[in-house]
């Protein structure tokens, strides 16, 4: 017998989903499909709806239509901006805030050298560069030890030596069996670090290996009339 897609671990299946703050739609009919295991970019313009998106699939929004499943838990690394990095505690007193699981098998101290911050863990929060909360974020991201994880823009204002780190991390996660969707402004050759992307605005442009985006969003182009495609 055929096992549901729903109890598959780390699997995600969105359907027809739409939200809307106001009268005008935020996402219409948004079909994502994420497997077990892998990195997917959620790319877009400004405001296209992929922190929406991400929240939708947190649970913290309702969906006003469509719906989906998951094979498990998700856990959500927040945008650096949605966080009060004034608050008086240390580098691993932030990280440990992610801990969900009563009986995490992992530490604090672990996922901090994994995102390179191994050695800034007694440092307060209001001692880090942009870059420096991001890896703190992505290992309290990691402490919940989901099955599915969401990333807000987890490579926003860090330098190019720091992405490369942390996205690592996030294949080396995904490769353990993690399923990653992660938001990005990433294009062009970038978005060869990731398995599959989905390019969204408002609804699903298109959704492929990189390759196959990059070939679909030319087509796009050319039957509107652009010069893209040579
Ligand atoms: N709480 C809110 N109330 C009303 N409108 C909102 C709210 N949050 C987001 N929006 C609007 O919904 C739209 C989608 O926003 P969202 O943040 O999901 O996009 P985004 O693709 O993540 O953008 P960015 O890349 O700039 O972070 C935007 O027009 C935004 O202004």
């Amino acid at each position: 017998m055929t096992e549901p897609h729903s109890s598959i671990k780390g699997h995600l299946a969105a359907r027809n989903l739409s939200y809307s703050y106001g009268p005008k739609p935020t996402l219409e009919r948004v079909d994502l499909e994420l497997q077990p295991g892998t990195l997917t970019a959620l790319v877009g313009p400004n405001g296209a709806g992929k922190s929406t998106l991400l929240h939708l699939l947190h649970g913290r929004l309702q969906p006003s239509g469509g719906t989906f499943e998951c094979g498990g838990s998700v856990g959500l690394m927040p945008q650096r901006a949605a966080i009060d990095w004034t608050f008086p505690i240390t580098v691993r007193d932030m990280v440990r805030l992610g801990q969900t699981k009563s009986h995490g098998t992992t530490t604090a101290e672990t996922l901090l050298e994994r995102v390179g911050m191994g050695e800034m863990r007694g440092r307060r929060l209001n001692q880090l560069s942009g870059g420096q909360q991001q890896r703190v974020l992505l290992a309290r991201a990691l402490m919940q030890q989901s099955d599915v994880l969401l990333l807000d823009e987890p490579c926003s204002a860090i330098d190019p030596p720091s992405r490369e780190h942390l996205l690592g991390v996030m294949r080396q996660q995904a490769s353990s069996g993690q399923t990653l969707l992660v938001s990005s402004h990433d294009w062009g050759s970038a978005l060869d670090s990731y398995d599959r992307v989905v390019v969204l605005d408002r609804r699903v442009l298109a959704a492929g290996s990189p390759a196959e985006v990059r070939d679909q969003l030319n087509d796009m182009a050319c039957l509107m009339g652009s010069h893209c495609c040579g």
